[in-house]
């Protein structure tokens, strides 16, 4: 079982997440291109040695990321689908959670051995863009799904396709999944990665977040649990 990370998210019951042999889905032949150590900040003045490694083959033909860190022969890998953020990753937004969840999957991964595979699928998959458009809107009042609607899209357009791919080609096919989002655990189990069980993130919550964590657990079923939920 994994430790409980410094949010206090804890772990679930094993999950009966994978397909039948007979049934693996054909997703395409992806192979590791490139493997690259990196230094990473991991705060308090830490480094923590990642090894970055890009692919070919993948599905989307984009330019998506595996961070493998801690001990890489440590058993079944603990491992964060990590949709990119640009806002939070990166210049660090306090409307969603992503950057403190991506660090905190650094610090955690690191010590229990496992991967981040950085999706590029910004904004669930609308695009930038298309996020900043749908933040317009929620200053409007609409909750963030309601804001994708708004302008012609879809919910939540990530596909997993290649974060399996990704798996499947470092040997990955059985894994422990650090996510509060159930669809993640669903979509690999049915491409043929098998979710040993899932472990929450950390809440991170701020006075500018709370609306976008609530629809979260409240719409799309992520496991969230917040102090108070805000209707
Ligand atoms: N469309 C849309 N996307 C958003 C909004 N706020 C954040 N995002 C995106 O939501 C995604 C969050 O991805 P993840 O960190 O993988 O989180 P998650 O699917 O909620 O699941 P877990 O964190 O694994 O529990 C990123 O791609 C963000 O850019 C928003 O208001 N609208
Ligand atoms: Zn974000």
């Amino acid at each position: 079982m994994r430790s409980a990370n410094g949010s206090s998210p804890t772990t679930r019951s094993p999950l009966p997440l994978s397909a039948p042999a007979s049934s693996l889905p054909h997703l395409g032949d992806a192979s590791p291109r490139a493997r690259v150590r990196v230094p990473l900040e991991a705060g308090a003045g830490q480094l923590v040695e990642a090894r970055m490694l890009t692919f070919d083959g993948l599905a989307d033909g984009r330019e998506h990321l595996a961070v493998q860190l801690g001990d890489p022969g440590a058993g079944v890998p603990l491992v964060r689908l990590h949709s990119e953020c640009l806002t939070g990753d990166v210049f660090g937004s306090a409307r969603c959670d992503c950057g403190p969840q991506l660090h905190d999957a650094i610090r955690l991964i690191d010590e229990s051995g496992g991967l981040i595979l950085y999706l590029r699928q910004e904004g669930r998959g609308i695009g930038l863009y298309n996020k900043l458009d749908a933040y317009r809107l929620q200053e409007g009042g609409l909750d963030t799904y309601e804001a994708n609607r708004a302008l012609g899209l879809a919910d939540d357009l990530r596909d997993y396709t290649v974060a399996a791919q990704m798996l499947r080609a470092l040997g990955h096919t059985e894994i422990d999944l650090l996510t509060n989002n159930p669809d993640k655990a669903e979509q690999l189990g049915r491409l043929g990665i098998t979710v040993r069980c899932t472990v929450r993130t950390g809440v991170f919550d701020n006075p500018h977040n709370q609306a976008y964590l609530s629809a979260k657990a409240n719409k799309t079923g992520h496991d969230i649990r917040l102090k108070e939920k805000v209707a």
